[in-house]
């Protein structure tokens, strides 16, 4: 295992920022760790770049890392900000990275430009890049000197949602071209699940689950880690043959042990169709291209979706179907925090 974390803890004061994290990250491969903000995600990675001190293990290869300085970890580094030097041109800041390991290679400096999508930006100021840009820069710096690990705290988070789609993409594409061995750290579950081979869900200075994306979307640990992934709403349900059956109908679910489960709903989980479990509007608002409603079936309240061309006023009665890329399943269990309710 390439990075092993075990038993890792940062205290500030009283407060625990991180409690007895254990993880490992793999040759080539990305982790990302994902959590609100303030569950402790930076300090856990700056205490992994030797930033902070820590309590419990940090090791590369076997090798234990405390007492090596933050430089010769061979650690890369890229933060929110990307953190340029403004008096250098973007190809000295790329170089700058270089330098460290006493190398000077205008060819590297080029192939790191053109990998990021920057070809020809060498002698332009970084005062006057987007902030896009910045961060492209920021990340050819960092992978320059070929870091072993590559260490990423939001790197996306100070651009704007249509370019930090983009820069998503671009940035997986990047580490696997160069097949680095990566730990991101984000608060948004797209970028974590469009970077990541793994994910370490957060809370509360703890790594409450870690899976392949789809495993944790799909299987959240428990009530909160599901809520914290998108689920708004929880029903009991029996599973029988990979199809959980509720008081809403049934669905075809990733879960191989027959019994009891809890289902959570994200928003799409319930879709107005001809036919399904009967309800009543009580409530809709219309979006874009589809219409949000909230339905009275039995004695709950539930939100579901409706085409714009599907009848569904308040007050009418509608049928709801189960969509399976909206449902997760937990282990059965009454909630850990009460549900709010409309
Ligand atoms: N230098 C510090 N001194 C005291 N408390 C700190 C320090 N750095 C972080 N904390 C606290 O530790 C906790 C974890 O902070 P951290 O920055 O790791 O969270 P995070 O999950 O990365 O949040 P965000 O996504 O908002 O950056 C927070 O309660 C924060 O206020």
């Amino acid at each position: 295992m390439a990075l092993t974390v075990s038993g890792l803890g940062v205290s500030y004061g009283d407060l625990a920022a991180v409690s007895d994290a254990d993880l490992t990250v793999a040759d080539g491969e990305v982790l990302a760790l994902l959590g609100p903000s303030g569950c402790g995600k930076s300090t856990l990675l700056r205490a992994v770049a030797g930033l902070e001190p820590a309590t419990g293990q940090v090791s590369w290869d076997g090798q234990d890392l405390a007492g090596v300085p933050v430089h010769r970890r061979g650690f890369g580094l890229v933060f929110q900000d990307g953190q340029l030097f403004p008096h250098r041109d973007v190809a000295g800041n790329v170089e700058f990275g270089l330098r460290m390991r006493r190398e000077r290679s205008p060819e590297r400096v080029a192939e790191m430009l053109s990998l990021v999508g920057l070809d020809g930006y060498g002698a332009r100021r970084v005062t006057e890049l987007s902030g896009g840009e910045q961060q492209r820069v920021a990340l050819a710096r960092a992978l320059a000197p070929s870091p072993r690990l590559l260490l990423l705290d939001e790197p996306l988070s100070a651009l704007d949602r249509a370019l930090r789609e983009q820069l998503a993409v671009d940035l997986a594409r990047v580490l696997r071209a160069t097949g680095a061995t990566a730990l991101v750290v984000t608060h948004d579950h797209d970028e974590a699940f469009t970077l990541a081979d793994r994910v370490a869900v957060m809370r509360e200075g703890r790594i409450r689950q870690v899976g392949t994306p789809d495993a944790v979307w799909q299987r959240p640990v428990d009530e909160r880690t599901a809520r914290f992934l998108g689920c708004g709403e929880f029903v009991d349900a029996t599973v029988s043959g990979g199809v959980a059956r509720c008081a809403l109908g049934s669905v075809t679910v990733e879960w191989e042990r027959d019994g009891d489960v809890r289902l959570g709903l994200r928003a799409g989980a319930l879709r107005v169709a001809r036919e399904g479990v009967g309800g009543t509007v009580v409530w809709r608002v219309r979006g874009r291209d589809h219409v949000r409603v909230r339905v009275r079936v039995a004695e709950m309240v539930v939100d579901a979706v409706a085409g714009v061309g599907d009848v569904a006023e308040v007050g009418d009665e509608v049928c709801l179907t189960l969509v399976a890329d909206g449902v997760a399943v937990l282990p059965p269990g009454r909630a850990d925090q009460p549900s709010p309710r409309p």
